[in-house]
């Protein structure tokens, strides 16, 4: 049986910068080791708040949160860092590189504040650039790059430290089909490898990918069951 990696036990999350808004109605979710997690539902349903909660980026309003076993919620600030910044790797839709600074460069800033000296940095970058195929670009700027090379630079800065997790926002939604379908084999190979994925997006292709499907609408959180997602052509 695979070991628990992610544990979310009655996790709620509410806003209050206005009128109340409960963007996460108490939650139960566990994610394991190896699992490949879509996550869609329509906008404003909740996903990206799901997703913020779990990748530690934000705090729920209720409810246990435990990260192979430590519990987060009630934790310190800087345990949360320390499990985000070495455990968690993230790939937005927007590639969130800076420009400027080489491909390289953007991959290793994703290691910045790890205890890794410069040298093994740079060979640990270098080998996440030839592990999504563009270690040719290594000296580009990003806005050189078309956006499926941007993105595979930014999932290269997501792997480079070997996450225990990839966090995924809509990571193909600023991609043409063709791109689309190269970072979804890519994002696929790497789970092949072992890497744990959670992927929020409204794209019912990019879903289908995933291995376990779960789907928000208002908040509220529900998992397709297994049969279900065989009938789906999987
Ligand atoms: N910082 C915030 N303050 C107040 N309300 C917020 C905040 N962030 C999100 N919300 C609200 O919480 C609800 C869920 O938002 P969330 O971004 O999680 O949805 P989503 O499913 O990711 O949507 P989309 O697909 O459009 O990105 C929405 O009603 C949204 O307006």
């Amino acid at each position: 049986m695979s070991a628990a990696l992610l544990t979310l036990t009655g996790i709620a999350k509410s806003y209050h910068d206005g009128a109340p808004v409960h963007a996460l109605l108490p939650t139960d979710l566990r994610v394991d080791e190896g699992d490949y997690v879509s996550v869609t539902g329509p906008s404003g349903a909740g996903k990206s708040t799901l997703l913020n909660v779990l990748g530690l980026l934000d705090l729920p309003t209720e409810g246990s949160y435990e990260v192979a076993g430590v519990e987060t919620v009630r934790a310190a600030e800087s345990l949360r860092v320390a499990i985000r910044g070495q455990w968690f790797g993230f790939v937005f839709q927007s590639f969130a590189l800076l420009a400027g600074r080489t491909a390289v460069e953007n991959v290793e800033l994703g290691m910045l504040y790890r205890a890794i000296p410069a040298r093994r940095r740079r060979a640990l970058a270098m080998a996440a650039l030839d592990r999504v195929r563009l270690a040719h670009r290594a000296h580009a700027d990003p806005r050189t790059l078309s956006g499926g090379e941007r993105q595979r630079v930014a999932i290269a800065r997501a792997i480079a430290a070997s996450p225990r997790v990839l966090f995924c926002d809509e990571p193909t939604g600023n991609l043409d089909s063709g791109n689309t379908d190269n970072i979804l084999d890519l994002i696929g190979d790497l789970h092949a490898d072992g890497q744990t994925v959670v992927v929020v997006t409204h794209d019912s292709k990019v879903a289908r990918r995933g291995v376990r499907h779960v789907h928000v609408a208002d908040g509220i959180v529900r998992e397709a069951p297994a049969a279900q997602r065989h009938q789906r052509g999987r």
